[in-house]
C-alpha cells in the first residue's frame, strides 16, 4: 500500500513505451464498483478470487508494467503467475512513511479497507510482518523511505538497464 507502484510503474511505462496497467484498477472495471464496496459487501474472500483472475490474465499479456495491490503477492498462486512472467520488484516502506502517504492520498476519500481501523500504522505494521515471507520472494526488494518517486523509478530501470526520463530525484 502507497509504496509507489502506481508512480513508479508509470515512470517506467513511460520511458520503455510499454504499457501502465493497474491490477486494481482492472478489478475495479471487473467488479463495476470500488474496492471498499467489494470488500464492505462481497468480503475479502471475493475481492482475492477477483484479484487472483486479474493476475493471471495481465501476466499472459506482455510489454507492460502492472502495478498489483499489496496483497496480491501472498498467495502461492499469484506469487508463480507473476515470478514467472516477469521481474518483480518488491517496493518498501516503513509503517509510518506508508500511512502519511496513505493519509495525503486518500484525503477526503474512502480510507483503504483494510486500514479501517483504530491504529492503521499498527495494522501497517502487522501486515507487513505477516507478509514478509512473501515478500522475501520477490526478485528485487528496493528501499523507497526517503527517496523520491521518481528515484525510485531511476533505481528500478537501472537494475533493467532502462534509462528513466524526467527524474527527478
Ligand atoms: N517514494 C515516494 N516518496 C514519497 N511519496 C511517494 C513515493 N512514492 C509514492 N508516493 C506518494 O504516495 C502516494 C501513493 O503512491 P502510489 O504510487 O499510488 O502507491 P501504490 O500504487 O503503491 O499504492 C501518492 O500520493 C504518491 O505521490
Ligand atoms: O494490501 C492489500 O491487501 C490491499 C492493497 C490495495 O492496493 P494498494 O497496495 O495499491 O494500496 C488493494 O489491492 C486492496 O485495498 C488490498
Amino acid at each position: 500500500m502507497a509504496s509507489g507502484k502506481t508512480s513508479v510503474g508509470r515512470a517506467l511505462a513511460d520511458s520503455t513505451g510499454w504499457a501502465f496497467v493497474d491490477a486494481d484498477d482492472v478489478i475495479v472495471e471487473r467488479a463495476g464498483k470500488p474496492i471498499h464496496r467489494i470488500f464492505s459487501e462481497d468480503g475479502e474472500p471475493a475481492f482475492r478470487e477477483l484479484e487472483s483472475r486479474v493476475i493471471a490474465d495481465l501476466c499472459a499479456g506482455e510489454r507492460q508494467v502492472i502495478a498489483s495491490g499489496g496483497g496480491s503477492f501472498v498467495s502461492p498462486q499469484n506469487r508463480d503467475v507473476m515470478l514467472s512472467g516477469g521481474r518483480v520488484f518488491f517496493l518498501s516502506a516503513s509503517p509510518t512513511e506508508i500511512l502519511r502517504r496513505v493519509r495525503e492520498e486518500d484525503a477526503g476519500g474512502p480510507i483503504r479497507p483494510l486500514l479501517a481501523v483504530d491504529d492503521p500504522e499498527a495494522r501497517i505494521a502487522e501486515l507487513l510482518a505477516q507478509r514478509a515471507p512473501a515478500y522475501a520472494q520477490a526478485h528485487h526488494t528496493v528501499e523507497t523511505d526517503g527517496v523520491t518517486a521518481d528515484g525510485v523509478a531511476e533505481r528500478v530501470g537501472g537494475m533493467c538497464g532502462i534509462s528513466v526520463k524526467g527524474s527527478g530525484g
